[in-house]
């Protein structure tokens, strides 16, 4: 037979399978609409029994209902590509591996779900350790249609007469192909180096590193989606919270996670960790790293001991004829005892007011024959109206945001930082929030995470019928298992913000030292240690080694980027080529834009799928701009910091030098955009020497 007609004959073999198995999920579809149908129906005749009998009959009911929209919707999510991969093993038996795990009517495996342990050898049997796996193959379908089919052979020796190998790989068969606006979907061809890191036990840290293109993110999230069918009870109660860097970046996974069956899991952008906060904004390079050292919490501290801005700065009350008078520096040293009590300010609203009664009897005592008792005095203008309309104006209730506003304020901000800060930055701090009527920015968030602890819950208003519940994760220690993204990014503050969220938490942390934009990687490890519960948590490495997004060609010359400053282990090796090296066009400053564009409309043509442009954050503005004339929903346009984590199958990166001066962190951004391609990537460049 030739090549083509075995290649049919097998995807013939492949299909008679699959119509076993969407037949089998046509009928578990039927039963669970019937069970969710009766669900409906028991809720119903319960109405008019006892209230006993009904409250366990619509527990029943909700069961039933819930279960089967479970169903339902897991088999909706899968139904595409349900089936990939099947194993033959020496013993003459054929297993199938796929989204879910199916069984006929007769309980016998029709489809082994991929996170169940019998699956491992889809992903970690190789030549050297076959695991009984004679032949891998890896079904493509589209719909219930297969489409193609790509073996392994693992044991050439132990394969029977009969049996086909038709294929080269189906890795490289899956690399070639053109990304769509999605995240690709890795499911059928992870990588046994991979596989290990997604099935680590959940306990402790599981660290995971590599170079770019190596399938962290991939990895980290199939990770979750494995945690979760293993652990469902740990898991699946209190959550798992994904960070990853910016929204652009969370938007795009999260059509991953649905997609393989997961909705207990929360993704969040470093600008919205906090509850109720959505940052986009990015300071410059500078400001952030001031936001995000340690330093910030000792300036936090004194800021929130100052007196708000409107606080009257005199008390006097009338009482029995006589005037009692406490001037700006006895309220001063009131206030301060009361910072120095036990409670956060704003619980201890109570506090200061007793403790300006006690500093008004002190007064009243010290005119000698005063008409009152030190009791009758406490009493009588603890309840008095005036006395507490001082109260509630001298010591108010404040909100982070309340705080941060105030310190746009130069003055106090200079206050507050004491010699914490230079004055260049305090400069700078107080200009970033001198207006902050756009909103707090990213780095800002970690800071207001901060100021909630320290200001401490108002006294809560007691919520009213009707109130919204609080949203999860407003406890913020709740979650069950946090993953970073691109963890080498998060300042310390960051670190401290996602940590209090993970107090009981196990982790997987995911990264490349090298693509950090953090200029004092030692402080940030610190936090980080402690966020992950201390040096003696249990901590488990995993590296990848293998960079399966960018061809040869690409990744040769960002490496030559980073050469100086990374070592040999921290960069991967890229397996594809595609015979295409990378262009560089010199032109002058005048006609940089147009060059952009001329760029971006040649690869447009030359691609199927996206097309980035990438450039400095200052650039980026004109860039968009200048881009905007393409009419093609293909073409993004982001700065390199907003870069990270994405990928395009075609890159135009403009003015390059200017990605290295923005940054602290020398050539680490600009190693970042020149890694987001996966197939042509085409420098635009002023400068006629570059890369040297
Ligand atoms: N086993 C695999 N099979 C097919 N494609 C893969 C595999 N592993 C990774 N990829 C692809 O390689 C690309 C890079 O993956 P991913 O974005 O997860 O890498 P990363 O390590 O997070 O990169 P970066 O550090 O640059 O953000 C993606 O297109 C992903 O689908």
């Amino acid at each position: 037979m030739s090549e083509t007609s075995v290649r049919e004959a097998e995807i013939a073999v492949e299909q008679k399978h699959l119509d076993v198995v969407y037949a089998r999920v046509a009928e578990i579809r039927d039963d669970a609409e019937d069970m969710r149908t009766k669900g409906d129906q028991l809720a119903h005749g319960a109405r008019n029994e006892a209230v006993f009998e009904q409250a366990a009959m619509l527990f029943e009911r909700d069961v039933m209902v819930r279960h089967a929209t479970q169903i339902l919707r897991t088999l909706d999510a899968e139904h595409e590509g349900l089936v990939f991969g099947r194993l033959d093993s020496t013993t003459g038996e054929t297993q199938y591996v796929g989204r879910l795990g199916v069984r006929d009517g007769n309980f016998d495996n029709l489809v082994t779900d991929w996170r169940a342990p019998a699956a491992a050898p889809f992903y970690q049997a190789t030549a050297e350790h076959p695991m009984d796996v004679v032949r891998r193959r890896v079904i493509r379908s589209t719909g219930k249609q297969v489409v193609d089919i790509d073996d392994d052979l693992l044991m050439p020796d132990a394969r029977a007469e009969s049996m086909a190998v038709v294929g080269e790989g189906a890795l490289m068969a899956s690399l070639t192909r053109a990304r769509g606006e999605n995240m690709r979907d890795i499911i059928a061809t992870i990588q046994k180096e991979q596989d290990v890191a997604i099935r680590a036990p959940w306990r402790g840290v599981t660290e995971i590193t590599g170079g770019p293109g190596t399938g962290k993110t991939a990895v980290a999230l199939h990770r979750v989606a494995y945690l979760l069918y293993r652990d469902r009870r740990r898991m699946g109660g209190s959550g798992v919270l994904v960070v990853g860097p910016s929204p652009a970046f969370t938007s795009y996974i999260s059509r991953v996670l649905p997609s393989m069956g997961e909705d207990s899991v929360e993704l969040r952008s470093l600008g919205e960790v906090l509850d109720g906060v959505k940052a986009v904004r990015n300071d410059s390079a500078e400001v952030a790293a001031i936001k995000g050292s340690l330093r910030m919490r000792r300036v936090l501290k004194r800021a929130i001991r100052d007196a708000p801005a409107d606080a009257p700065d005199e008390l006097r009350i009338v009482y029995k004829g006589q005037v009692l008078k406490l001037d700006a520096r006895e309220l001063a040293g009131v206030r301060r005892a009361v910072h120095n009590g036990r409670r956060p300010p704003n619980q201890s609203r109570v506090d200061a007011a007793e403790a300006l009664l006690e500093a008004l009897w002190r007064k009243a005592d010290s005119f000698g024959d005063f008409p009152a008792t030190r009791a009758e005095l406490l009493t009588d203008l603890g309840e008095r109206l005036d006395f507490h309309r001082f109260v509630v104006v001298w010591w108010q209730l404040l909100t982070p945001m309340d705080v941060l506003r105030s310190l746009g304020e130069r003055r106090r901000l200079a206050a507050a930082a004491g010699k914490v800060l230079t004055k260049r930055e305090v400069d700078l701090l107080a200009a970033s929030w001198s207006d902050l009527s756009a909103g707090p920015s990213v780095a800002d968030v970690a800071l207001l995470d901060e100021l909630r602890i320290l200001l401490g819950r108002p006294p809560r208003r007691r919520r009213k019928h009707g109130d919204p519940e609080p949203p999860r994760g407003s406890n913020y220690d709740e979650y069950a298992h946090i993953v970073v993204d691109e963890a080498q990014d998060l300042s310390p503050m960051q670190w401290r913000m996602v940590g209090r969220r993970g107090r009981y938490a196990s982790w997987t942390v995911v990264g490349d030292p090298v693509q950090s934009s953090w200029p004092d990687p030692e402080e940030a490890r610190r936090a980080r240690t402690a966020a992950l519960g201390g040096p003696t948590t249990e901590h488990r490495r995993f590296a990848l080694r293998t960079n399966y997004r960018n061809s040869a060609e690409i990744f040769a010359l960002a490496h030559k980027v980073v050469a100086d400053i990374a070592t040999p282990e921290e960069l991967p090796h890229a397996v594809r080529s595609t015979g295409q090296e990378p262009q560089v066009t010199v032109v002058p400053q005048d006609t940089l834009m147009s060059a952009v564009v001329d760029a971006v409309r040649t690869l447009l043509a030359e691609v199927q799928g996206t097309v980035g442009v990438i450039t400095s954050t200052s650039r980026v503005e004109a860039a968009r701009a200048a881009v905007a004339g393409v009419d093609d929903d293909r073409v993004k346009v982001v700065d390199g910091l907003e870069s990270k984590g994405l990928e395009y199958d075609a890159v135009v990166l403009a003015e390059p030098t200017e990605l290295i001066t923005e940054s602290l962190t020398g050539p680490r951004t600009l190693y970042v955009a020149l890694t987001r391609a996966t197939q042509r990537l085409t420098v635009v460049t002023t400068n006629p020497t570059w890369p040297t």
